[in-house]
């Protein structure tokens, strides 16, 4: 099991100097509003690469007022053993440096060292918004499975910004579009692929759970997952597959030159895919839903994938639960610890009131947080 046996961060936020030993238990955080639990899940979060759960731009991490730099560290207990990982930046607007077992590496190496999947209020809306934050809840599973996944998609961003450059500034030199093409499609193709593999790892997590949280059927939109479906249902091999819907972006994308001159951008990819998600057993579009039966899909995707990463690494996720307890009644929250519980996770959860983690027992530690005048105070109960 991959948990955080010690976690402390420093002038992170509303904390000044917090350390938390959990001896690998869950850790339920409970306190009033503002206290300072979900920076702390913040703080967890930057375990591993990106923004965190927050997406926050570097300058809003450092504690003010003060403002100087901010470090959060861990030891973990993995399955090869203990490992040390640190994360912060020595001053404000600084990108974070990351080190692990005391050596610098580049932040997306947290990918394969510590898994972590987030559930927060924000993605409530996850469904009504645009298709960006889909992309990203659908990327971040994928990277789980594939930490290369990251890397690529950064590398298609880049090769698109290139591109869009080009575009904005009229050059017409084929051999440097056919270049950024080329790799756009390499790596477009590859996307789409591990997307794809990540929605089927998700329904098949659904489908193998008796659970308490009503299943989501998931389908990705766009012109290469569309491609990479048909060249699958011709009866291709996954890396044939994979070859025929990178040649189809190619020509796509070249196609396409004129008509995004004048758009100004590029206006197929993988950039442009969207994640439709049904309430199963109702064939309700999730956007159509409810609010209470969305927030139920989105528990219940976020321990799919918890589950399904959990087959594909051989260790459970840590599992970040910002306010989440508080949205169920007692009988699903029961379900929920009973789900943590044989998933083996590490799971940080976060609530107004001690009361909503009773049922947890023994099995997690519970902190309580509080705001004082050094900034927030954690309190092992
Ligand atoms: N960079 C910062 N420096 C100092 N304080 C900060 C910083 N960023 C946020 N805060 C403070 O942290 C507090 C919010 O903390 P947090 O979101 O963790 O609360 P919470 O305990 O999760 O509350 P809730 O139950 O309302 O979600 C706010 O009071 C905010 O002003």
């Amino acid at each position: 099991m991959t948990a955080l046996r010690t976690l402390a961060a420093a002038h992170f936020r509303s904390h000044r100097l917090a350390r938390l030993e959990t001896d690998g238990r869950s850790v339920a955080l409970f306190g009033p509003n503002g206290a300072g639990k979900t920076n702390l899940l913040e703080a967890v979060s930057l375990l591993s690469p990106g923004r965190g759960l927050r997406r926050a731009e570097a300058d809003a991490l450092p504690r003010r007022p003060e403002a100087l730099g901010w470090r959060v560290s861990a030891r973990l207990s993995a399955p090869d053993g203990p490992r040390e990982v640190e994360t912060g930046a020595d001053a404000p607007g600084q990108p974070r440096a990351v080190r692990i077992d005391g050596k610098t590496v580049p932040q997306a190496r947290l990918a394969s060292l510590l898994r972590i999947v987030w559930l927060t209020p924000a993605m409530d809306r996850l469904w009504t918004e645009g298709a960006a934050e889909r992309r990203r809840f659908i990327d971040r599973a994928a990277m789980g499975f594939e930490p290369e996944h990251a890397d690529r998609a950064l590398a298609y961003e880049k090769a698109m910004r290139e591109r869009n450059r080009l575009l904005r500034d009229d050059v017409r030199d084929p051999r440097w579009f056919d270049a950024l093409e080329a790799r756009m499609a390499t790596e477009g193709a590859a996307i789409a692929r591990a997307r794809a593999q990540t929605v089927a790892a998700l329904a098949a997590a659904q489908e193998a759970a008796e659970t308490a949280f009503p299943a989501a059927a998931l389908a990705l939109e766009g012109d290469p997952d569309a491609a990479l479906a048909e060249a699958l249902a011709a009866g291709l091999a996954p890396e044939a597959a994979e070859a025929e819907a990178e040649a189809r972006l190619r020509a796509a994308l070249a196609e396409g030159r004129s008509r995004d001159v004048a758009a100004g951008r590029t206006l197929t990819g993988p950039h442009r895919t969207d994640l439709a998600a049904v309430y199963a057993a109702k064939g309700a579009p999730a956007r159509l839903c409810s609010t209470g039966e969305q927030k139920a899909l989105l528990i219940s995707l976020t321990l799919a994938t918890a589950r399904a990463l959990t087959a594909r690494a051989g260790t459970p996720p840590l599992l970040l639960l910002d306010e989440v307890a508080a949205h169920l009644d007692e009988t699903r929250r029961a379900a929920l610890y009973a789900e943590i519980r044989a998933l083996g996770a590490q799971a940080w959860m976060t609530g107004t009131e001690a009361h909503l983690f009773d049922s947890l027992g023994d099995e997690a530690l519970r902190v309580a947080v509080t705001e004082g005048p050094e900034g927030s105070t954690l309190s092992p109960a």
